[in-house]
Parts: structure tokens; C-alpha cells; sequence
């Protein structure tokens, strides 16, 4: 699918890493993009996102390059993209759908499945208008109509029953996965959860640790289900390792609460290991982007080391850092090469070992306490 890439420049300093994001987010869906159009401008226009000259100029690329497609790097309004579908005479998208798109390419389990279904009804839920798209015609449902509705509320209805039905799914799913987690936590395993912007190689990080053949690829979102490992680190004993999925700049809200019960595991682990492309110009921000979303699912608190992966890309050496307090706080690796994996592993052991320790200590207090309680008595 032969695809134009449209950003406008309105000032904000992320400009040329975001269009960069997006041609990979194009290729991910499964796009190609064959040409870019940018412009500048103070604030969007109201009926066409763009200018009207900037619209003849993207108009002209799809007829002279033959496009499929035009992606834009923004949020567009209902009215926007029908107005540019008109104008441009081809398919217009916009950043939102693009990143639905993916995510319901990828989602392999069940849980994924409903989790992008609902995000998806929900921002077609936005964009219902007259006119708009007919639920009950693509089902051939005579009938379903109720006495007296319009064509507009037997859709909203129909939308919201389905919305409904996916939300108790999803809280059912929810209910067995906190299950398994007690389970888990009355064995007192230490869990390890891997975070990180989408593509900084997570998955590899993974694979390397677990020896577990997860799906690594150069696209976005490759992974979004949570794995889960079991791995040995010697005598401190295992740990349980999960993947998750990718964080990046403006996921559409949608996804972030569909997502919600994913991250739950982050949100339960004792340890995060914050996954860091080291080679990416805009890694700082990345990592502000990941701490942010990090923020949002109240997962701030937990005990994080920074992963700088990717050192043969960036020319870096294997090291441990710690911060003025003794703890660790980088680690650089390469999950490719596996440069710096073991100082990795001797981290997550460090980490485990004080946990047990702070613990053990937690429960002597209580067992001195109570000594002195029983003296006390008699
Ligand atoms: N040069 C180099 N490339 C790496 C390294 N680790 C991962 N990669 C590459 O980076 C790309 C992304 O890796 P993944 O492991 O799929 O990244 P992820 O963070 O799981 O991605 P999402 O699923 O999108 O969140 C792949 O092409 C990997 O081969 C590394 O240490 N060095």
C-alpha cells in the first residue's frame, strides 16, 4: 500500500523524531511510504486539518505517485478526514487509527483481542455520526431494529451493548490473572517486569534473559500480550520475568485504558527493568515518555534499573552504574551481541537478595516485637 506521510510543524520541539516515528509506525502496519509532505503552520485548520494550498500539494503527490493512502501525524476530527477523503480522493488516516491498526494486527491472545476490539468501538464510537458507518447493515440484521429508533440510535445501541459485553469480558479476564498473581505472590517469587519505549528491544532483552524465542522484530508493538518466564540466576534462586507491551508519545487514550489491565503487571512487580535504546538520538525523551505513562498507572514507586541496550550500535562498554545511594541504577548490555547480560543477571540477583533481606528484616521486627510482647506477659 502506497502511502504519503503528512506532519505539520507547529512549533514543538519533537517534530522531526515524531514524522520519524510515524514512517515507522507506517512500515509497521504494513504501509510503504514513498513520499513525506510537511508544512508549518500556527494551529490547524478547521476543515481540513491543512491549508488549502498544502491540500492541493498532497492532492497532487496522490495522483502523480499513484497513493493508496495518506497518513497523518495528528489526531484528525470525524469532519477533517471526511473532508480530506473528499479533497484528496483517496484514504485518509490519521495517527490514532494507524496505532489501533497495528495493535489489532498484532494482538495474538484472547485478552489482546478484546482489548483492541474495545479500543477500536470506542473510537468509532467518536466518529459516529449520520452517515457514518451502518453496524446493523454489516451484521444483516432485519429486525434489530427497535420501534421507533433511527438509523443513528439502533448503531449507538448496538455499539454500546458490544462495548458492554467486551467490558465483562475483559473484567473476567482480569479477576483470573489476579488469581494466578496471588498464587505467584504466596510463593514469594521476586517478579521482574520489562518496560521501555516501543523498539528498544525489550523482547531481545527477553529472549536473551529467558532463552524463550519470543517474537523480536524491527517493527512497533511487536509484543503486546505480557510473557511471562521463569528464570535461574544461581544460588539467590528464580525470578519471574515478563514482557510487556511497548510505551510511545501520545498513545491514544483509548489504548492506554484498554491496556490498563495488561500493565497490571507492571504494576505488581517487584522490580523494573526500563529497557533503553541507547543508539536513539531521542532516548532521554523516551525514557521521560515511558516514566510518564509509568506515572499514570501508578507503577512510579517501583524500583527501576535503566537498561541502556543497544551499546554495539551506540559504542559503548559493558558497566554497572550506581547512584550516590550505592544502588544500581544503569546497566549497559547489548542484547544482540550479549555484551553486559551477565552484569544484567548480577543486578537482578543484587536486587532480589536485598529484597529478601529487607523482607527477612520485616519479619524479625515482628518476631522481636512479639518477644518482647511475651516477656512482657509473663
Ligand atoms: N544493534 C542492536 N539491535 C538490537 C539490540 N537489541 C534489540 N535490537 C533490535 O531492535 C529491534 C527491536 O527489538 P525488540 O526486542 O523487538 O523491541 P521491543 O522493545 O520488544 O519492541 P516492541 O514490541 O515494539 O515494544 C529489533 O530489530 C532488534 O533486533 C541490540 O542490543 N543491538
Amino acid at each position: 500500500m502506497r502511502a504519503a506521510l503528512v506532519g505539520l510543524d507547529f512549533g514543538k520541539s519533537d517534530f522531526a523524531a515524531s514524522l520519524d516515528e510515524l514512517f515507522l509506525l507506517a512500515k509497521s502496519a504494513g504501509a510503504e511510504p514513498v513520499t513525506t509532505v510537511t508544512g508549518k503552520r500556527a494551529s490547524p485548520d478547521a476543515a481540513l486539518f491543512v491549508g488549502s494550498g498544502k491540500a492541493q500539494e498532497i492532492a497532487d503527490a496522490v495522483a502523480d505517485l499513484q497513493l493508496d493512502i495518506v497518513i497523518f501525524n495528528h489526531a484528525l476530527s470525524p469532519a477533517q478526514q471526511r473532508n480530506l477523503e473528499r479533497v484528496l480522493k483517496t484514504r485518509v488516516l490519521d495517527r490514532t487509527s494507524l496505532i489501533l491498526d497495528i495493535f489489532a494486527q498484532r494482538a495474538k491472545s484472547h485478552e489482546g483481542k478484546v482489548q483492541v476490539e474495545l479500543a477500536q468501538l470506542q473510537h468509532l464510537a467518536t466518529r459516529l455520526i449520520r452517515g457514518w458507518t451502518h453496524l446493523e447493515r454489516q451484521k444483516g440484521g432485519i429486525g434489530l431494529r427497535g420501534p421507533g429508533e433511527t438509523q443513528l440510535e439502533t448503531d449507538r445501541r448496538l455499539l454500546g451493548d458490544r462495548v458492554k459485553a467486551l467490558r465483562a469480558q475483559l473484567a473476567k479476564l482480569h479477576r483470573q490473572h489476579a488469581t494466578q498473581r496471588r498464587a505467584r505472590g504466596r510463593n514469594d517469587t521476586f517478579s521482574v517486569s520489562l518496560v521501555g519505549y516501543t523498539n528498544a528491544g525489550k523482547s531481545t532483552v527477553f529472549n536473551a534473559m529467558a532463552k524463550a524465542g519470543v517474537y523480536a522484530a524491527n517493527q512497533l508493538f511487536a509484543t503486546l500480550d505480557t510473557t511471562s518466564r521463569r528464570v535461574y540466576l544461581g544460588e539467590v534462586g528464580h525470578v519471574v520475568i515478563s514482557d510487556t507491551v511497548g510505551f510511545i508519545r501520545e498513545l491514544p487514550h483509548q489504548l492506554v485504558a484498554a491496556f490498563r489491565a495488561t500493565l497490571e503487571e507492571t504494576i505488581h512487580a517487584d522490580l523494573l527493568l526500563h529497557v533503553v535504546d541507547a543508539a536513539s538520538p531521542v532516548r532521554m525523551e523516551q525514557i521521560e515518555q515511558v516514566n510518564l505513562v509509568l506515572k499514570e498507572i501508578g507503577a512510579d514507586h517501583i524500583p527501576q534499573i535503566l537498561v541502556w541496550n543497544k551499546i554495539d550500535a551506540a559504542e559503548l562498554e559493558p558497566a554497572i552504574e550506581h547512584d550516590e545511594y550505592g544502588r544500581i541504577h544503569r546497566v549497559f548490555v547489548s542484547a544482540k551481541t550479549g555484551a553486559g547480560l551477565d552484569l544484567l543477571r548480577q543486578a537482578i540477583a543484587d536486587s532480589l537478595r536485598s529484597s529478601v533481606e529487607a523482607r527477612r528484616g520485616a519479619r524479625s521486627q515482628i518476631l522481636d516485637s512479639q518477644d518482647a510482647h511475651d516477656a512482657h506477659a509473663h
